[in-house]
């Protein structure tokens, strides 16, 4: 079975982008939504791209934005994966023809696999808690309402951090995690020790799945 893949979102510094590099992450995402404490500009946004090794992937983070946003966004940073985290549509969405994650806001009575056949186009479906203010909450949403498979890869989200990141991988087996208020000292200010105590986590968990305790 392959790596669980660490996305850290909504950075804002040079060093948090280093660090998170240091730590592991394999994709680091970038808040275009001006009311997030977490929003970057374009410009801002390239500056802390340029931090980027090979092989590390920028995503751009856009709740209902108008298409000139994400074209200029496009234009500036041709490589970003785009994380629709709002109430887009599957056509808005594949406007673009390009990969591309769709949150899904958890709650209870939430239909995921009408969800996921919808967004059939998706690269993933990002699962995150229903929250005030679309995401980046901090909020732990109940994986028991996971339906026993879902027809896209799944990224796990919402309220993660090193405590109970192991956890999460081990219910819920997704390609990939993101976190953000679980890493920070505040908001859109990570810290360097979260960040790597997350990525062990999450290796630590790879691990156990792939070495069960014998029965
Ligand atoms: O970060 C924000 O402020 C934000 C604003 C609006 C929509 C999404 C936002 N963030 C999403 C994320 O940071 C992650 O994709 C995810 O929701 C994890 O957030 P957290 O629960 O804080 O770990």
């Amino acid at each position: 079975m392959s790596r669980t893949r660490i996305k850290i979102c909504g950075l804002t510094r040079e060093a948090d982008v280093d660090a998170a590099v240091e730590a592991g992450a394999d994709a680091i995402g970038l808040v275009f939504y001006a009311p997030s404490p977490r929003a970057v500009t374009v410009a801002r946004a390239a500056e802390l791209v340029r931090r980027l090794p090979p092989f590390v992937t920028p995503v751009g983070l856009f709740v209902n934005a108008d298409e000139a946003t994400i074209d200029a966004a496009l234009q500036a940073l041709p490589q970003l994966l785009l994380q629709f985290h709002g109430d887009e549509t599957p056509e808005q969405c594949a406007r673009w023809a390009r990969p591309y994650l769709r949150a899904a806001r958890m709650a209870e009575g939430f239909d995921l696999l009408d969800f996921a056949h919808r967004f059939s186009s998706a690269q993933a479906v990002l699962l995150d808690a229903f929250v005030d203010g679309y995401g980046g909450g901090g909020k732990v949403f109940d994986w028991s309402l996971l339906p026993p498979s879902v027809p896209s890869p799944v990224v796990l989200s919402g309220g993660l951090s090193a405590a109970n990141v192991i956890d999460g991988v081990r219910k819920v087996r997704p390609c990939a995690v993101d976190v953000s208020s679980g890493v920070e000292v505040a908001k859109g200010l990570k810290d360097a020790d979260k960040m790597r105590q997350f990525c062990d986590a999450v290796r630590e968990a790879d691990r156990l799945i792939a070495a069960p305790a014998r029965a």
